[in-house]
Protein backbone atom coordinates (compact mmCIF):
# COMPACT_ATOMS: atom_id res chain seq x y z
CA UNK A 1 0.00 0.00 0.00
CA UNK A 2 1.43 3.13 -0.97
CA UNK A 3 2.58 5.84 2.06
CA UNK A 4 1.27 9.32 0.73
CA UNK A 5 5.18 10.50 0.97
CA UNK A 6 5.42 7.91 -1.69
CA UNK A 7 6.94 4.39 -0.22
CA UNK A 8 5.12 1.75 1.36
CA UNK A 9 4.52 1.76 5.53
CA UNK A 10 7.45 -0.44 5.39
CA UNK A 11 9.68 1.83 3.76
CA UNK A 12 8.80 4.73 6.00
CA UNK A 13 9.68 2.36 9.08
CA UNK A 14 13.06 1.31 7.19
CA UNK A 15 13.80 5.15 6.57
CA UNK A 16 13.24 6.11 10.13
CA UNK A 17 15.11 3.21 11.66
CA UNK A 18 18.10 4.41 9.16
CA UNK A 19 17.56 7.90 10.42
CA UNK A 20 17.64 6.92 13.81
CA UNK A 21 21.21 5.10 13.24
CA UNK A 22 22.84 7.79 11.70
CA UNK A 23 22.42 9.73 14.27
CA UNK A 24 20.29 12.11 12.85
CA UNK A 25 19.47 15.78 14.60
CA UNK A 26 16.37 14.37 17.29
CA UNK A 27 13.90 16.87 15.90
CA UNK A 28 14.16 15.25 12.42
CA UNK A 29 13.75 11.76 14.01
CA UNK A 30 10.64 12.85 16.05
CA UNK A 31 9.47 14.44 12.73
CA UNK A 32 10.01 11.26 10.91
CA UNK A 33 8.17 8.95 14.23
CA UNK A 34 5.47 11.66 13.65
CA UNK A 35 5.04 10.71 10.15
CA UNK A 36 5.48 6.92 10.45
CA UNK A 37 2.98 7.09 13.45
CA UNK A 38 0.28 8.91 10.63
CA UNK A 39 1.13 6.48 8.33
CA UNK A 40 0.53 3.76 9.86
CA UNK A 41 -2.76 4.67 10.71
CA UNK A 42 -3.86 6.07 7.16
CA UNK A 43 -2.20 2.14 6.27
CA UNK A 44 -4.27 0.51 8.40
CA UNK A 45 -7.14 2.46 7.22
CA UNK A 46 -6.79 1.63 3.44
CA UNK A 47 -6.14 -2.26 4.58
CA UNK A 48 -9.00 -4.11 2.32
CA UNK A 49 -9.34 -6.36 5.63
CA UNK A 50 -10.51 -3.34 8.09
CA UNK A 51 -13.02 -2.59 5.25
CA UNK A 52 -14.14 -6.04 5.51
CA UNK A 53 -15.00 -6.38 9.30
CA UNK A 54 -16.57 -2.47 8.77
CA UNK A 55 -18.66 -3.86 6.26
CA UNK A 56 -19.02 -7.42 8.42
CA UNK A 57 -20.47 -4.94 11.63
CA UNK A 58 -22.38 -3.00 9.45
CA UNK A 59 -24.25 -5.37 7.70
CA UNK A 60 -24.42 -8.01 10.68
CA UNK A 61 -25.57 -5.69 13.40
CA UNK A 62 -27.80 -3.85 10.57
CA UNK A 63 -29.70 -7.11 9.82
CA UNK A 64 -30.27 -7.69 13.76
CA UNK A 65 -31.49 -3.93 14.11
CA UNK A 66 -33.71 -5.07 11.09
CA UNK A 67 -35.21 -7.91 12.62
CA UNK A 68 -35.48 -6.21 16.27
CA UNK A 69 -37.69 -3.49 13.94
CA UNK A 70 -39.58 -6.51 12.89
CA UNK A 71 -40.43 -7.69 16.27
CA UNK A 72 -42.20 -4.09 17.20
CA UNK A 73 -44.65 -4.33 15.04
CA UNK A 74 -47.25 -5.57 17.72
CA UNK A 75 -46.22 -2.43 19.99
CA UNK A 76 -47.83 -0.48 16.88
CA UNK A 77 -50.91 -2.03 17.60
CA UNK A 78 -50.90 -1.26 20.95
CA UNK A 79 -48.77 1.95 21.19
CA UNK A 80 -48.03 3.56 18.17
CA UNK A 81 -46.40 6.45 19.88
CA UNK A 82 -44.24 4.23 21.73
CA UNK A 83 -43.15 1.93 18.71
CA UNK A 84 -42.07 5.17 16.52
CA UNK A 85 -39.79 6.48 19.78
CA UNK A 86 -38.41 2.39 19.55
CA UNK A 87 -37.35 2.98 16.22
CA UNK A 88 -36.18 6.05 16.24
CA UNK A 89 -33.72 4.53 18.33
CA UNK A 90 -32.76 1.53 16.36
CA UNK A 91 -32.98 3.54 13.54
CA UNK A 92 -30.16 5.18 15.07
CA UNK A 93 -28.16 2.40 15.78
CA UNK A 94 -27.56 2.00 11.81
CA UNK A 95 -27.74 5.50 10.44
CA UNK A 96 -25.06 6.23 13.08
CA UNK A 97 -22.63 3.96 11.75
CA UNK A 98 -22.29 6.09 8.68
CA UNK A 99 -21.52 8.93 10.48
CA UNK A 100 -19.25 7.49 12.95
CA UNK A 101 -16.74 6.24 9.72
CA UNK A 102 -17.86 9.85 8.25
CA UNK A 103 -16.74 11.60 11.07
CA UNK A 104 -14.36 9.68 13.24
CA UNK A 105 -12.95 7.25 10.61
CA UNK A 106 -12.59 9.20 8.09
CA UNK A 107 -11.83 12.52 10.30
CA UNK A 108 -14.41 14.33 7.28
CA UNK A 109 -14.42 17.94 8.66
CA UNK A 110 -18.48 19.04 8.18
CA UNK A 111 -18.37 22.76 8.79
CA UNK A 112 -22.18 24.74 9.07
CA UNK A 113 -22.30 28.35 7.50
CA UNK A 114 -25.31 29.69 9.16
CA UNK A 115 -27.04 32.72 10.79
CA UNK A 116 -26.43 32.25 14.55
CA UNK A 117 -29.88 33.65 15.88
CA UNK A 118 -31.41 30.54 13.88
CA UNK A 119 -28.90 27.80 15.44
CA UNK A 120 -30.74 27.04 18.60
CA UNK A 121 -33.79 26.38 16.25
CA UNK A 122 -31.93 23.79 14.64
CA UNK A 123 -33.32 20.29 15.64
CA UNK A 124 -36.16 21.86 18.45
CA UNK A 125 -38.66 22.18 15.43
CA UNK A 126 -39.76 19.95 12.57
CA UNK A 127 -38.52 21.01 9.51
CA UNK A 128 -38.50 20.52 5.78
CA UNK A 129 -35.15 20.53 4.82
CA UNK A 130 -33.90 21.38 0.86
CA UNK A 131 -30.41 20.36 -0.53
CA UNK A 132 -28.03 20.08 -3.56
CA UNK A 133 -28.10 16.47 -5.34
CA UNK A 134 -24.72 16.41 -6.32
CA UNK A 135 -22.19 14.46 -4.25
CA UNK A 136 -21.80 10.45 -3.56
CA UNK A 137 -21.33 11.24 0.18
CA UNK A 138 -24.32 13.72 0.67
CA UNK A 139 -26.47 11.68 2.65
CA UNK A 140 -23.73 10.99 4.99
CA UNK A 141 -23.10 14.66 5.56
CA UNK A 142 -26.52 15.13 6.01
CA UNK A 143 -26.62 12.21 8.77
CA UNK A 144 -24.06 13.94 10.26
CA UNK A 145 -25.65 17.32 10.86
CA UNK A 146 -29.14 15.55 11.92
CA UNK A 147 -26.73 14.03 14.71
CA UNK A 148 -25.21 17.15 15.68
CA UNK A 149 -28.91 18.13 16.46
CA UNK A 150 -30.31 15.31 17.60
CA UNK A 151 -32.35 14.76 15.24
CA UNK A 152 -30.94 11.48 13.33
CA UNK A 153 -33.12 8.87 14.61
CA UNK A 154 -36.12 10.85 13.51
CA UNK A 155 -34.30 11.88 9.41
CA UNK A 156 -36.83 11.55 7.44
CA UNK A 157 -36.26 11.87 3.48
CA UNK A 158 -38.33 11.66 0.22
CA UNK A 159 -36.52 8.63 -1.32
CA UNK A 160 -36.67 6.97 -4.77
CA UNK A 161 -38.73 3.65 -4.17
CA UNK A 162 -35.62 1.52 -5.59
CA UNK A 163 -33.84 1.98 -2.03
CA UNK A 164 -36.69 0.39 -0.32
CA UNK A 165 -35.07 -2.93 -1.29
CA UNK A 166 -31.43 -2.22 0.13
CA UNK A 167 -30.95 -4.15 2.97
CA UNK A 168 -30.26 -2.70 6.43
CA UNK A 169 -30.83 0.90 4.80
CA UNK A 170 -33.96 0.44 3.10
CA UNK A 171 -35.61 -1.87 5.34
CA UNK A 172 -34.64 -0.02 8.08
CA UNK A 173 -36.96 3.34 6.50
CA UNK A 174 -39.70 1.02 6.09
CA UNK A 175 -40.24 1.44 10.06
CA UNK A 176 -38.88 5.15 10.38
CA UNK A 177 -41.56 6.15 8.13
CA UNK A 178 -39.91 7.14 5.38
CA UNK A 179 -41.45 8.72 2.09
CA UNK A 180 -40.95 6.46 -0.56
CA UNK A 181 -41.80 7.92 -4.40
CA UNK A 182 -41.36 6.25 -7.68
CA UNK A 183 -40.73 9.36 -9.94
CA UNK A 184 -43.77 8.74 -11.61
CA UNK A 185 -46.05 11.69 -10.64
CA UNK A 186 -49.60 10.23 -11.52
CA UNK A 187 -48.61 7.73 -8.44
CA UNK A 188 -46.55 9.07 -6.36
CA UNK A 189 -49.02 12.27 -6.19
CA UNK A 190 -51.34 10.21 -3.93
CA UNK A 191 -49.25 7.49 -1.99
CA UNK A 192 -46.55 10.86 -1.39
CA UNK A 193 -49.60 12.89 0.52
CA UNK A 194 -50.80 9.73 2.46
CA UNK A 195 -47.22 9.12 3.67
CA UNK A 196 -46.44 12.79 4.63
CA UNK A 197 -50.12 12.97 6.41
CA UNK A 198 -49.18 10.17 8.43
CA UNK A 199 -46.35 12.38 9.90
CA UNK A 200 -48.50 15.12 11.22
CA UNK A 201 -48.31 12.90 14.83
CA UNK A 202 -44.83 12.23 14.41
CA UNK A 203 -44.30 11.91 18.14
CA UNK A 204 -40.09 13.04 18.16
CA UNK A 205 -38.59 16.61 16.25
CA UNK A 206 -37.70 15.82 12.45
CA UNK A 207 -36.14 17.14 9.49
CA UNK A 208 -37.87 15.86 6.38
CA UNK A 209 -35.33 15.78 3.38
CA UNK A 210 -36.14 16.79 -0.49
CA UNK A 211 -33.72 16.34 -2.94
CA UNK A 212 -36.16 18.52 -5.25
CA UNK A 213 -33.20 17.78 -8.35
CA UNK A 214 -34.30 14.81 -8.05
CA UNK A 215 -31.49 13.19 -9.53
CA UNK A 216 -27.83 13.69 -9.21
CA UNK A 217 -25.92 15.91 -11.37
CA UNK A 218 -24.11 14.73 -14.00
CA UNK A 219 -23.38 16.57 -17.51
CA UNK A 220 -25.57 14.87 -19.00
CA UNK A 221 -28.64 15.51 -16.91
CA UNK A 222 -27.50 19.13 -16.72
CA UNK A 223 -27.81 19.52 -20.11
CA UNK A 224 -31.67 17.79 -20.60
CA UNK A 225 -32.56 19.70 -17.42
CA UNK A 226 -31.28 23.35 -18.81
CA UNK A 227 -33.29 22.44 -22.15
CA UNK A 228 -36.81 22.45 -20.61
CA UNK A 229 -35.24 25.36 -18.43
CA UNK A 230 -35.58 27.33 -21.76
CA UNK A 231 -38.70 25.64 -22.76
CA UNK A 232 -40.52 27.49 -19.37
CA UNK A 233 -38.68 30.37 -19.60
CA UNK A 234 -36.70 30.12 -16.40
CA UNK A 235 -32.94 31.17 -16.49
CA UNK A 236 -30.13 28.38 -16.83
CA UNK A 237 -28.76 27.06 -13.69
CA UNK A 238 -24.93 26.50 -13.58
CA UNK A 239 -24.59 24.31 -10.81
CA UNK A 240 -28.08 22.22 -9.94
CA UNK A 241 -30.52 20.72 -12.18
CA UNK A 242 -33.98 22.22 -12.67
CA UNK A 243 -35.75 21.47 -9.47
CA UNK A 244 -38.50 19.17 -9.93
CA UNK A 245 -41.27 21.19 -8.01
CA UNK A 246 -44.21 18.73 -7.36
CA UNK A 247 -42.61 16.55 -4.40
CA UNK A 248 -41.70 20.16 -3.05
CA UNK A 249 -44.78 21.62 -3.38
CA UNK A 250 -46.78 18.21 -2.15
CA UNK A 251 -44.32 18.28 1.16
CA UNK A 252 -45.08 21.93 1.90
CA UNK A 253 -49.00 21.29 1.40
CA UNK A 254 -48.93 18.69 3.99
CA UNK A 255 -46.61 19.11 6.25
CA UNK A 256 -48.39 22.90 6.69
CA UNK A 257 -48.72 23.23 10.76
CA UNK A 258 -46.37 20.53 11.01
CA UNK A 259 -43.07 21.97 10.28
CA UNK A 260 -42.11 25.38 11.04
CA UNK A 261 -39.37 26.04 8.47
CA UNK A 262 -37.20 25.17 5.56
CA UNK A 263 -34.31 24.68 6.27
CA UNK A 264 -32.09 25.81 2.71
CA UNK A 265 -29.07 24.17 2.70
CA UNK A 266 -26.63 24.12 0.39
CA UNK A 267 -23.50 21.67 0.41
CA UNK A 268 -20.01 21.91 -1.12
CA UNK A 269 -16.70 20.44 -0.73
CA UNK A 270 -12.96 22.53 -0.44
CA UNK A 271 -10.62 22.28 -2.99
CA UNK A 272 -12.57 20.63 -5.51
CA UNK A 273 -12.52 17.46 -3.53
CA UNK A 274 -14.86 14.79 -5.06
CA UNK A 275 -15.97 12.30 -2.17
CA UNK A 276 -17.01 8.95 -2.09
CA UNK A 277 -17.87 6.08 0.07
CA UNK A 278 -15.05 3.99 -1.00
CA UNK A 279 -12.84 6.97 -0.28
CA UNK A 280 -14.66 7.33 3.39
CA UNK A 281 -13.37 3.66 3.86
CA UNK A 282 -10.18 4.26 3.29
CA UNK A 283 -9.94 7.24 5.69
CA UNK A 284 -9.50 9.97 2.89
CA UNK A 285 -10.43 13.06 5.11
CA UNK A 286 -12.70 15.10 3.49
CA UNK A 287 -13.97 18.54 4.27
CA UNK A 288 -17.59 19.63 3.73
CA UNK A 289 -19.54 23.24 4.33
CA UNK A 290 -23.21 23.68 4.29
CA UNK A 291 -24.47 26.76 4.11
CA UNK A 292 -28.06 26.56 5.87
CA UNK A 293 -30.71 29.39 5.94
CA UNK A 294 -34.08 28.71 7.99
CA UNK A 295 -36.94 30.30 6.02
CA UNK A 296 -40.29 30.21 7.62
CA UNK A 297 -43.32 28.36 6.08
CA UNK A 298 -45.89 30.74 6.25
CA UNK A 299 -43.75 32.74 3.75
CA UNK A 300 -43.46 29.93 1.20
CA UNK A 301 -46.62 30.60 -1.39
CA UNK A 302 -49.87 28.34 -0.74
CA UNK A 303 -50.89 27.67 -4.96
CA UNK A 304 -48.84 24.75 -6.74
CA UNK A 305 -47.80 27.66 -9.76
CA UNK A 306 -46.86 30.25 -7.14
CA UNK A 307 -45.06 27.57 -5.09
CA UNK A 308 -43.12 26.03 -8.04
CA UNK A 309 -42.28 29.69 -9.28
CA UNK A 310 -41.09 30.18 -5.48
CA UNK A 311 -38.67 27.02 -5.42
CA UNK A 312 -37.04 28.51 -8.91
CA UNK A 313 -36.43 31.07 -7.50
CA UNK A 314 -34.32 29.47 -4.66
CA UNK A 315 -33.04 27.43 -6.68
CA UNK A 316 -31.48 30.87 -8.93
CA UNK A 317 -30.38 31.73 -5.29
CA UNK A 318 -28.98 28.62 -4.46
CA UNK A 319 -26.65 28.62 -7.81
CA UNK A 320 -25.39 31.82 -7.06
CA UNK A 321 -24.29 31.18 -3.23
CA UNK A 322 -22.67 27.64 -5.27
CA UNK A 323 -20.36 30.25 -7.67
CA UNK A 324 -19.17 32.30 -4.69
CA UNK A 325 -18.12 29.37 -3.18
CA UNK A 326 -16.35 28.41 -6.19
CA UNK A 327 -14.83 32.00 -6.31
CA UNK A 328 -14.23 32.35 -2.78
CA UNK A 329 -14.35 29.73 -1.10
CA UNK A 330 -16.83 30.44 1.77
CA UNK A 331 -20.35 31.15 1.67
CA UNK A 332 -22.35 33.99 2.59
CA UNK A 333 -22.63 34.37 6.41
CA UNK A 334 -20.92 33.11 9.74
CA UNK A 335 -19.39 29.86 10.63
CA UNK A 336 -21.50 28.28 13.49
CA UNK A 337 -20.02 25.87 15.94
CA UNK A 338 -21.67 22.45 15.52
CA UNK A 339 -18.57 19.65 16.31
CA UNK A 340 -19.43 16.02 16.08
CA UNK A 341 -20.29 14.07 18.79
CA UNK A 342 -19.18 10.71 20.69
CA UNK A 343 -22.59 8.95 20.36
CA UNK A 344 -22.15 8.06 16.76
CA UNK A 345 -18.32 6.36 17.73
CA UNK A 346 -19.83 4.88 20.83
CA UNK A 347 -22.23 3.10 19.14
CA UNK A 348 -19.98 1.86 16.22
CA UNK A 349 -17.57 0.26 19.34
CA UNK A 350 -20.41 -1.79 20.23
CA UNK A 351 -22.16 -3.17 17.94
CA UNK A 352 -18.72 -4.12 17.08
CA UNK A 353 -17.53 -5.55 20.18
CA UNK A 354 -20.81 -7.33 20.08
CA UNK A 355 -20.57 -8.66 16.54
CA UNK A 356 -17.07 -9.15 15.94
CA UNK A 357 -16.82 -11.73 19.04
CA UNK A 358 -18.42 -14.04 17.97
CA UNK A 359 -17.17 -14.31 14.12
CA UNK A 360 -13.87 -14.43 16.52
CA UNK A 361 -15.19 -17.54 17.83
CA UNK A 362 -16.59 -18.91 14.75
CA UNK A 363 -13.58 -18.34 12.83
CA UNK A 364 -11.68 -20.56 15.64
CA UNK A 365 -14.19 -23.05 16.17
CA UNK A 366 -14.44 -23.47 11.90
CA UNK A 367 -10.69 -23.79 11.67
CA UNK A 368 -10.16 -25.92 14.48
CA UNK A 369 -13.31 -28.34 13.07
CA UNK A 370 -10.95 -29.37 9.94
CA UNK A 371 -13.91 -29.87 7.60
CA UNK A 372 -13.04 -28.55 4.16
CA UNK A 373 -16.91 -28.89 3.08
CA UNK A 374 -17.91 -26.34 6.08
CA UNK A 375 -14.44 -24.15 5.04
CA UNK A 376 -15.62 -23.94 1.60
CA UNK A 377 -19.60 -23.17 2.53
CA UNK A 378 -17.80 -20.84 4.98
CA UNK A 379 -15.90 -18.88 2.23
CA UNK A 380 -18.73 -18.81 -0.08
CA UNK A 381 -20.84 -17.25 2.15
CA UNK A 382 -18.21 -14.51 3.14
CA UNK A 383 -17.75 -14.52 -0.66
CA UNK A 384 -21.97 -13.86 -1.06
CA UNK A 385 -21.64 -11.15 1.85
CA UNK A 386 -18.82 -8.96 0.34
CA UNK A 387 -20.75 -9.43 -3.23
CA UNK A 388 -23.58 -7.78 -0.97
CA UNK A 389 -22.04 -5.16 0.38
CA UNK A 390 -19.89 -4.22 -2.74
CA UNK A 391 -23.57 -3.45 -4.52
CA UNK A 392 -24.86 -1.49 -1.85
CA UNK A 393 -21.54 0.86 -1.65
CA UNK A 394 -22.50 0.22 -5.76
CA UNK A 395 -26.32 2.46 -4.82
CA UNK A 396 -24.18 5.75 -3.54
CA UNK A 397 -21.94 6.07 -7.01
CA UNK A 398 -22.65 8.55 -9.42
CA UNK A 399 -21.65 6.07 -12.39
CA UNK A 400 -24.11 3.85 -11.64
CA UNK A 401 -26.60 6.54 -11.03
CA UNK A 402 -30.14 5.84 -12.45
CA UNK A 403 -31.66 7.14 -16.30
CA UNK A 404 -33.99 9.48 -14.51
CA UNK A 405 -33.28 13.01 -15.60
CA UNK A 406 -31.51 11.76 -19.00
CA UNK A 407 -34.45 12.43 -21.02
CA UNK A 408 -37.27 15.06 -20.72
CA UNK A 409 -39.66 13.62 -18.83
CA UNK A 410 -43.35 12.64 -20.14
CA UNK A 411 -45.55 13.97 -17.96
CA UNK A 412 -44.11 17.43 -19.47
C1 LIG B 1 -28.71 22.61 10.13
C2 LIG B 1 -28.50 21.54 9.14
C3 LIG B 1 -29.48 21.49 8.07
C4 LIG B 1 -29.57 20.57 7.15
C5 LIG B 1 -28.81 19.33 7.08
C6 LIG B 1 -28.99 18.64 5.78
C7 LIG B 1 -29.62 17.47 5.59
C8 LIG B 1 -30.12 16.57 6.63
C9 LIG B 1 -31.56 16.21 6.56
C10 LIG B 1 -32.07 14.99 6.55
C11 LIG B 1 -31.30 13.75 6.28
C12 LIG B 1 -32.21 12.60 6.08
C13 LIG B 1 -31.95 11.54 5.33
C14 LIG B 1 -30.80 11.40 4.40
C15 LIG B 1 -30.51 10.00 4.05
C16 LIG B 1 -30.55 9.44 2.90
C17 LIG B 1 -31.06 10.02 1.63
C18 LIG B 1 -30.41 9.44 0.42
C19 LIG B 1 -30.82 9.52 -0.82
C20 LIG B 1 -32.20 9.52 -1.30
C21 LIG B 1 -32.55 10.61 -2.25
C22 LIG B 1 -33.39 10.20 -3.41
O1 LIG B 1 -33.86 9.12 -3.57
S1 LIG B 1 -33.63 11.49 -4.55
C23 LIG B 1 -34.88 10.86 -5.60
C24 LIG B 1 -36.25 10.92 -5.03
N1 LIG B 1 -36.71 12.23 -4.71
C25 LIG B 1 -37.21 13.08 -5.61
O2 LIG B 1 -37.31 12.80 -6.78
C26 LIG B 1 -37.69 14.42 -5.12
C27 LIG B 1 -37.87 15.44 -6.23
N2 LIG B 1 -38.82 15.00 -7.24
C28 LIG B 1 -40.09 15.45 -7.35
O3 LIG B 1 -40.48 16.27 -6.54
C29 LIG B 1 -40.94 14.92 -8.50
O4 LIG B 1 -41.79 15.93 -8.88
C30 LIG B 1 -41.77 13.67 -8.12
C31 LIG B 1 -40.82 12.55 -7.67
C32 LIG B 1 -42.75 13.96 -7.01
C33 LIG B 1 -42.54 13.22 -9.37
O5 LIG B 1 -41.65 12.99 -10.41
P1 LIG B 1 -42.08 12.87 -11.95
O6 LIG B 1 -40.86 12.54 -12.70
O7 LIG B 1 -43.23 11.98 -12.12
O8 LIG B 1 -42.65 14.28 -12.25
P2 LIG B 1 -41.89 15.63 -12.59
O9 LIG B 1 -41.74 16.42 -11.37
O10 LIG B 1 -40.69 15.42 -13.36
O11 LIG B 1 -43.03 16.28 -13.48
C34 LIG B 1 -42.87 16.70 -14.72
C35 LIG B 1 -42.39 18.12 -14.63
O12 LIG B 1 -40.97 18.10 -14.71
C36 LIG B 1 -40.54 18.82 -15.86
N3 LIG B 1 -39.43 18.10 -16.41
C37 LIG B 1 -39.40 17.17 -17.34
N4 LIG B 1 -38.16 16.73 -17.55
C38 LIG B 1 -37.41 17.42 -16.69
C39 LIG B 1 -36.04 17.41 -16.43
N5 LIG B 1 -35.18 16.62 -17.06
N6 LIG B 1 -35.59 18.22 -15.45
C40 LIG B 1 -36.45 19.02 -14.77
N7 LIG B 1 -37.76 19.05 -15.00
C41 LIG B 1 -38.23 18.28 -15.95
C42 LIG B 1 -41.69 18.84 -16.73
O13 LIG B 1 -41.63 19.95 -17.60
C43 LIG B 1 -42.85 18.93 -15.75
O14 LIG B 1 -42.99 20.26 -15.33
P3 LIG B 1 -44.31 20.84 -14.69
O15 LIG B 1 -44.13 22.33 -14.77
O16 LIG B 1 -45.43 20.33 -15.49
O17 LIG B 1 -44.34 20.38 -13.27
C1 LIG C 1 -19.98 -1.05 4.10
C2 LIG C 1 -19.88 -0.11 5.19
C3 LIG C 1 -20.96 0.77 5.20
C4 LIG C 1 -20.84 1.97 6.06
C5 LIG C 1 -22.05 2.75 6.13
C6 LIG C 1 -22.50 3.24 4.77
C7 LIG C 1 -23.93 3.08 4.52
C8 LIG C 1 -24.25 3.04 3.05
C9 LIG C 1 -24.65 1.70 2.58
C10 LIG C 1 -25.53 1.53 1.66
C11 LIG C 1 -26.15 2.67 1.01
C12 LIG C 1 -27.55 2.44 0.58
C13 LIG C 1 -28.38 3.68 0.65
C14 LIG C 1 -27.75 4.78 -0.11
C15 LIG C 1 -28.59 5.99 -0.15
C16 LIG C 1 -27.99 7.09 -0.93
C17 LIG C 1 -28.01 6.92 -2.41
C18 LIG C 1 -28.41 8.12 -3.11
O1 LIG C 1 -27.87 9.19 -3.02
O2 LIG C 1 -29.48 7.90 -3.87
C19 LIG C 1 -29.51 8.51 -5.09
C20 LIG C 1 -30.86 9.06 -5.34
O3 LIG C 1 -31.03 10.17 -4.54
C21 LIG C 1 -31.01 9.44 -6.75
O4 LIG C 1 -30.66 8.37 -7.51
P1 LIG C 1 -30.13 8.51 -9.03
O5 LIG C 1 -29.04 9.54 -9.05
O6 LIG C 1 -31.30 8.87 -9.88
O7 LIG C 1 -29.64 7.12 -9.32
Amino acid sequence: MLHPLGGSCQAVTRECRLREESGEPSAEIERSQKRREMGLGECLKSKVLCHVLIGYVFLASGLLVNLLQLCTLPVWWLNKSLARRINCRLGYCISSQSVAILDWWSGTECTLYTDPKMHPLYGNENSIVVLNHQFEIDFMCGWSFCDRFGVLGSAKVLVKKELAYVPVIGWMWYFLEIVFCKRKWEEDRITVSQSLQKLRDYPENFWFLVFCEGTRFTAKKHQISMEVAEKKGLPKLKHHLLPRTKGFWVTIQNLRGTAAAVYDSTLNFRNNESPSLSGILSGKKYHADLYVRRIPLESIPEGEAECAAWLHKLYQEKDGFQEQYIQTGRYPGPIVSAPRRLGPLINWLCWSALVLFPLGAFLVSLLSSGSTLTILASLAFCYGASLLIRWMIGQTEISRSSGYGNKVNSSS
